[in-house]
Order: structure tokens, then sequence, then C-alpha cells
């Protein structure tokens, strides 16, 4: 008889990417197969092709914010689902092949990311090297470890330093050492995991009409039900210079009362709300529940309605 098919996760690749280390925290990883992608898009488009059951791709980091190729893909391309959330501390080291020394470094090739938070290590220790962003830090790496490559050192995760047989030239020289990524686990559409009391829900707000207090009418709706938000942050619309929608990771569950009664709100006032999963909080933190927000106290108030309503029922 026939089983059920393994499950298969695609991930921003190659291997010994930071999102790879990410994937390998995950307990499904470990019995489903791991297949990498050279970008973010085409993990997700292999995931709405249904190549893959799953897909992981970094989202935020707690240095540089958000992933830009992440949030535009997952708002502009056919819909797809946030089931889980993945938090890994981030380090970097500089890999070299073998007999470079730190002073023959002229060109590094590594992620915007890791670029980006080295910047102060960078500048410091290797002042006159010119820095190239490539697709991924272990995609940095493996092109370095190719002896005719015109780079001389990668910014790349120890792992993948190692991976590639490359020597360290210096380790741990993220400018902040407590970095950490967020990564999001992809699913097609379907069922939503159930709550478990700490979870986060993703959604994209396109506000109606372009005036003040627009926003203002956007987050009363979240505030108003005693909702908090954990991520904001306003992405180009793409359609004109200034056009902008938010990009919100709000406390809370779609089946809490209060996050569904401000889902209702937001649909009543926005052009369009764009929802992308409600997951459980990798921190696991709960959120802190103000008085009569509680699905207690929507349900109390719904019957105290009804009965208004229908005084005789
Ligand atoms: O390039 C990688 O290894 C990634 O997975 C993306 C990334 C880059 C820098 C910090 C965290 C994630």
């Amino acid at each position: 008889m026939p089983g059920v098919p393994p499950a298969s996760f695609g991930y921003f690749g190659p291997e010994g990417t930071f999102t790879h280390q990410a994937l390998l925290t995950l307990p499904a990883a470990k019995t489903g197969e791991a297949i990498p992608f050279a970008t973010v898009g085409a993990c997700l488009d292999a995931v709405r092709a249904g190549e893959v059951t799953a897909g992981l791709v970094p989202i935020e980091n707690s240095v540089e914010g958000g992933v830009s190729a992440t949030l535009d893909n997952l708002t502009y391309g056919d819909p797809l689902l946030i089931t889980r959330e993945v938090l890994l501390p981030v380090q970097f080291c500089l890999f070299a092949r073998r007999g470079t020394r730190l002073a023959d470094v002229r060109r590094v090739l590594t992620h915007p990311h890791a670029a980006a938070q080295t910047r102060s290590w960078l500048s410091a220790h290797l002042p006159q090297a010119e820095i190239t962003e490539a697709g991924s830090t272990a995609g940095a790496a493996a092109e370095v470890a190719d002896p005719g490559s015109s780079y001389d050192a990668a910014v790349c995760a120890r792992i993948a330093g190692e991976l590639y047989r490359l020597d360290p030239l210096a380790v741990d020289i993220a400018d902040n050492a407590d970095a950490v990524t967020r990564f999001v686990l992809v699913s097609r559409p379907g069922p939503v995991p159930p709550p478990t009391g700490a979870d986060k829900t993703t959604l994209v707000l396109f506000i109606r009409v372009d005036q003040s207090g627009a926003l203002l009418e956007i987050l009363e709706q979240l505030a108003s039900r005693g909702v908090n938000l954990c991520r904001i942050e306003s992405r180009p619309t793409k359609t004109t210079l200034g056009s902008y929608c938010f990009s919100v990771d709000a406390e809370g569950h779609i089946d809490d009362a209060r996050l569904g009664e401000a889902l209702m709100g937001l649909h009543r006032v926005c052009a369009d709300v764009i929802f992308l999963g409600s997951y459980p909080r990798a921190d696991g933190l709960e959120p802190n529940i103000l008085p009569g927000t509680s699905n207690a106290a929507y349900a109390d108030a719904a019957a105290w309605l009804a009965r208004l309503r229908h005084p005789q029922a």
C-alpha cells in the first residue's frame, strides 16, 4: 500500500547557508529531504509549484531589519502560508583559500546582510578591500573555494567555510555579537496551524485613501482590540513613488477573538488585507492580554448583544 510521501524542504541555499542551519533545527526536516535553491524567489516558486512540501527563507534580522526579497515575494507572488518561524543567532567569519593572508585580501564576497553586519570590522581590518554582495554567504564561500576565483575571501558561517574547505582568517567578526535572524517556513495555502497561546500573525495592509490619519486608522483597529504588534514596516507598493503598504506581525492567532475582530475591522477600512499565516512564536512569549480582550470577554459580549437583540430566545 502506498504510504504518505515523505516531506521535502526547500531552503535558501546552497548547503551551509544560515538558512540551511536554521532548517536543520526543525525536527520535521530531519526525516525529510532538504533541497537548496539559489534565490528566495526560486525556493518560494518551488513551494507554489508543489516541487517541495515547504520552503524555509529568511524574513527579518535583528540588526538589518526585513528581508525585502522575502517580504515582497510573499506580498505580490501567488498566495503562500507561513506555518512556522525559526530564530537563529548568527555569527560571521572571514574565510579564504589556504595560504591567503589577511594582508593579501583585496576582494571579499558575501550576502548583503552579512556585509551589513560586518561593515565596521571590514572597514577597520580591510579598509582597502572591495566588498561584493553575492547570492548567499555559502555561495560566496563556494565561489572563493574555486582556485580560479577573482575573490580572495568570503564572509560566511564557520560551517560554510569548513564545508567548502577554506581556512579561517578571522572568526566572530560581527559588529553586533547578539544578532539573530528570523526565518519562516512557508507552505501552499491550507489549514492554519492550531493556536498555542503564544502565536504570531503576519499581514500585509494596503491603505484605502492616501490621507492624514490613514495609518492611525489601521493601528486603531489593532490597538482598540488589545492586539500588540511585534513588527511593522512600510514597503513600496511598486506602483508610484511614495506609495507604501505595511507589512505587520501581530501577537496572537487568527482564531483569537481579539485578532479576528481586528481583522474584520482592517477588512472594513483597508483597500486590501493579505493574511500570510498564524503560527507558533519561536520564542514562546505569550501576549499580555489586556482586561476585556480575552476570548471569554469577547464571547460574553457577543452573548450579551444576542440577548439584547433577541430577548425572548
Ligand atoms: O546567505 C545566507 O547564509 C543566508 O541564509 C541569508 C542570511 C545572510 C546573513 C544573515 C542571515 C541570513
